[in-house]
């Protein structure tokens, strides 16, 4: 299984105000989706500005070189990179999606994989594969995402 081998992670927020100008409102929505992960399982995550960060989230739109370009507004909305050097749990959201209204949960979904998860076959997971849009207030972890975090990090 591929998992970080320390439980204190530090992430950073790359060219954000690219392409959402509200940067305040992104900041919580990721420390709100980070707390998802950390309420449930001994894991710790650092916002770094500038020094190297284990995981870089970041916004792009189409191809942006890493093997896995994006497809304009709808069908893919973001994908990560399993735990690991270099891009190694690096998350990327598609920036040609509409991000006024479901960052929170995709974010939860995208930091899952950042720390390892796949997809998961139970549909109340957020690791499900096809996101359905229920409102944010309701989104919670499911006893399925708490088991697998747990069994790679509790
Ligand atoms: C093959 C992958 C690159 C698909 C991609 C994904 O799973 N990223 O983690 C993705 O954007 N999946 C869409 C569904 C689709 N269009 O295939 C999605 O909603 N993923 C995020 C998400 C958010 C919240 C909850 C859930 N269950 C899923
Ligand atoms: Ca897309
Ligand atoms: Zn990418
Ligand atoms: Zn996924």
């Amino acid at each position: 299984t591929i998992r970080w081998k320390k439980t204190t992670l530090s992430y950073r927020l790359e060219m954000i105000r690219h392409w959402h100008p509200d940067t305040s409102k992104v900041n919580r929505t990721f420390r709100a989706a980070w707390k998802l992960w950390s309420s449930v399982a001994p894991l710790k995550f650092r916002k770094r500005n500038r020094r190297e960060a284990d995981i870089v989230i970041s916004f792009h739109n189409g191809d942006h070189k890493d093997g896995s370009p994006f497809d304009g507004q709808g069908g893919i909305l973001a994908h990560a990179f399993l735990p690991g050097s270099g891009i190694g749990g690096d998350v990327h959201f598609d920036a040609d999606e509409d991000w006024s209204f479901n960052l929170f949960a995709v974010a939860a979904h995208e930091f899952g994989h950042a720390l390892g998860l796949p997809h998961s076959s139970d549909p109340g997971a957020i690791m499900y594969p096809a996101y359905s849009f229920a409102p944010n207030y309701e989104l919670q972890l499911s006893f399925r995402d708490v088991k697998d975090v747990q069994h790679l990090y509790g």
